[in-house]
């Protein structure tokens, strides 16, 4: 980068000034620069048709050695970008360029990129080193230097030992092993990965995620790596930059992410599960509704404002995303309740752990107001600041432990959630562990926030 401002697109569209990540603080313009890349496609049906426009002037960048995964629902435009990167798709608009090279014009087999795809696309008439090799021979790498890349690679991707296997034996994960060792093999100077595990069963994805994220910090791959699965970007990238409708919403390092989604729609696509107006003038039903809430959304955001304090500024949140929850946090007043009132426009954001079953309330109409429990002090309630009496739709034991669906107004209306139930104190006969609480549908329960799962985002978004 020569220092220069250049440009990201915000939630609505706007345009932001964005200084482009560089982790070594160098000047130099070096790895990917994506700047206001649109990408369209004509109507297949008629030229004079308005066609689709897949891309809508994208901004980011990748630093040397960094692993950008690219984050959206299904036809927001990542592989459409990441085609685009790639040379595969022309740009329609906006700039490609690596180390400061602008790539217009330049074929997809001289950019020096690898790619690698849902179906690895293995040779079947060569065997497992014959299929890594492949790259290498292409590249004119004498067969004995060849041999110990081979060897190398396949110790990477944990297939030391596979060498003479014909890839028909292997399974479908060896397989993406295998693509992934076969895309390493030359260095390319960018690995370009579209949806590489989506043809894998759950465990297998977890298990070849956290190894493909091994591999290419073990290789110093410079990678762009695109997927629909939260989960997965987490695990694989340094950075995520979240898509949706042809748009960057939000890049951030994935706990920064997490911690601090940039708009409703970037938590709401990271799984947030609910939203509550928090402090928000002229919502009759909000946490902040009543002078004996005040105390609690106080709470709520202080405590999310401390945490968001935490977050570190440069580096990897040197991104688009600036830090919301410092930001508001730093703003947030501590006084009386219209002053609280005025830093209003912020929603709670629950997340998929932010609701907890009160372990053995079993709410009752005396103890609910409309619908909401104000035992906000009850020595019960987890979070101490806030809970709703619900009832149960069904429970189920997920990954270790109880999530219970449960139909509650959390002050926007009912609305279906799930709580993770807490352990009883009864230990099992065996002595191994704690029953869950699961209690049965029709059941009356109160929720209770666990801070601990939310975040802040803008209402405006
Ligand atoms: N070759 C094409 N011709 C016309 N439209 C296309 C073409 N490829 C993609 N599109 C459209 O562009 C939009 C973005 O598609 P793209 O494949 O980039 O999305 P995606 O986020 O990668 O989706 P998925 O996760 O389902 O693969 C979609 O509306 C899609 O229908």
């Amino acid at each position: 980068m020569d220092g220069a401002t250049v440009v990201e697109r915000t939630t609505d569209g706007s345009a932001e000034p964005y200084v482009p990540h560089d982790p070594t603080g160098s000047t130099a313009s070096r790895g990917l620069t994506v700047l206001d890349v649109v990408v369209h496609y004509p109507d297949p049906a008629s030229s004079k048709g308005p066609g689709t426009t897949a891309v809508r002037g994208v901004g980011l960048d990748l630093a040397p050695g960094e692993v950008l995964a690219l984050l959206g629902p299904s036809g927001c435009g990542k592989s459409s970008l990441l085609r685009a990167v790639a040379g595969l798709e022309p740009v329609a608009g906006g700039s490609i360029t690596w180390d400061g090279r602008d790539l217009a014009g330049v074929p997809v087999h001289r950019r020096g990129f690898g790619l690698m795809f849902q179906e690895g696309q293995l040779f079947p008439h060569r065997d497992v080193a014959g299929n890594v090799a492949f790259g290498l021979q292409m590249a004119g790498v004498k067969r004995s230097a060849a041999a110990g890349r081979v060897a190398e690679l396949l110790d990477v991707v944990g297939l030391a030992g596979y060498a003479q296997r014909p890839v028909a034996t292997l399974s479908g994960g060896e397989r993406q092993r295998v693509a992934l060792a076969r895309a390493l093999a030359p260095e390319p100077q960018l690995l370009l990965l579209d949806e590489p595990l989506s043809a894998l069963d759950r465990g297998l994805r977890d298990r070849l995620a956290a190894d493909l994220r091994a591999a290419l910090v073990a290789t110093g791959t410079t990678a762009l790596f695109v997927t629909h699965d939260h989960d997965e970007a987490f695990t694989v990238a340094d950075r995520v930059a979240v898509m949706d409708a042809g748009r960057l919403l939000q890049v951030a390092a994935p706990e920064d992410l997490w911690r601090a989604p940039a708009s409703r729609r970037v938590a709401e696509f990271l799984g947030y599960q609910a939203f509550v107006a928090l402090g928000s003038a002229g919502s009759s039903r909000s946490l902040g509704d009543s002078a004996a809430d005040f105390e609690a959304d106080f709470e709520a955001a202080d405590r999310l404002s401390e945490r968001g304090r935490g977050v570190p500024r440069g580096g990897s949140d040197r991104s688009l995303a600036t830090d919301p929850l410092s930001e508001r946090g730093r703003g947030m007043p501590r006084g009386g309740s219209d002053n609280f009132s005025a830093a209003g426009g912020e929603l709670l954001a629950i997340g998929p752990t932010g609701l907890v079953l009160v372990p053995g309330a079993h709410a009752t109409d005396e103890l609910s107001e409309g619908g909401r429990g104000t035992d906000r002090r009850s020595s019960d309630n987890k979070s101490g600041a806030w809970s709703a009496n619900g009832t149960v739709v069904r429970s189920a034991f997920r990954r270790g432990r109880t999530e219970v669906t449960v139909d509650v107004d959390l002050g926007a209306g009912p609305q279906r959630v799930v709580a993770l139930g807490m352990p009883s104190a009864t230990p099992v006969p065996d002595g191994a562990t704690h029953h869950s609480f699961a209690p049965a549908p029709g059941g009356r329960v109160r929720v209770a926030l666990d801070l601990a799962g939310c975040a802040v985002v803008p209402t405006d978004s």
